[in-house]
């Protein structure tokens, strides 16, 4: 067995992220992007451009629309408190209207409820934004806790959410695998301790996760579910 497998197979509990990973939301962000930067005068961004800019939080998407920045430096502070105010206004009102949850995703939750893995929302989407999505997709049932990206004084990369999702959750980081669309996924996990699983789909900032990079890269959670012990608290012999 190589270490990645033990990995794998001792596995008892998932933070999975959000964006990228569980729910297709670039729609809904470059329409909320798009109506920001129209109320502030500034040319709209196409859908490819807002994929990169996704997975650091919402400030940095919104200051990365307005600079194109990938470091998310933005030159004027208040064009970036106008951009906000804006952005929160128009993405609450679209939040949810375009999103969709991506293939293999609902049959992977339920196989992996089923086998009986606690399982918790870590995304660095604010909580107010996700717990909405959560709900309108169908999601919400399979999780036992939900950590955005203000839950914690640091998001990821840092490894504070997944530990505060672990500690609600009551279960171990050493036994907890972490499933994700980005590098940021990647290094929070690995900071925490815990297993790290990569998607080949979502947005990842522009630059995939390689292999390589991780403890297993899955096409689907469904596929996911197919290579965890079929009970939770069994390890494959
Ligand atoms: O940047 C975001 O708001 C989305 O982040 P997530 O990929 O961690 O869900
Ligand atoms: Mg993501």
């Amino acid at each position: 067995m190589t270490s990645s497998q033990r990995i794998l197979a001792s596995t008892r509990s998932l933070t999975i992220d959000l964006d990228g990973t569980l729910v297709d939301t670039v729609l809904d962000l470059h329409q909320a992007c798009n109506a920001m930067l129209a109320e502030l005068g500034l040319p709209d961004r196409s859908v490819a451009e807002i994929g990169r800019f996704i997975g650091r939080g919402t400030n940095t998407l919104v200051r990365r629309c307005l600079t194109n920045d990938q470091t998310g430096q933005a030159p004027d502070e208040e064009a970036f408190e106008q951009g906000l105010a804006a952005y929160l206004k128009h993405y609450t009102r679209i939040n949810g209207k375009h999103a969709k949850v991506y293939p293999g995703v609902k049959e992977g939750l339920a196989a992996l409820q089923t086998a009986g893995y606690p399982m918790a929302v870590v995304t660095n989407k604010p909580v107010k934004f996700t717990l909405p999505l959560l709900e309108a997709t169908g999601l919400a049932p399979y999780f036992k806790a939900v950590i955005g990206g203000d839950s914690t004084p640091n998001k990821k990369p840092a490894p504070d959410p997944i530990i505060c999702a672990c500690v609600e959750m009551d279960v171990s980081l050493m036994h907890n695998l972490h499933v994700g669309d980005s590098g940021n996924d990647i290094q929070a996990a690995q900071a925490a301790g815990c297993g790290a699983v990569g998607v080949t789909y979502g947005y990842a900032e522009g630059y995939p996760i390689q292999a390589e990079d991780c403890n297993a890269l899955v096409g689907s959670l469904a596929e996911l579910a197919a290579m965890l012990p079929a009970h939770a608290h069994e390890e494959h012999s």
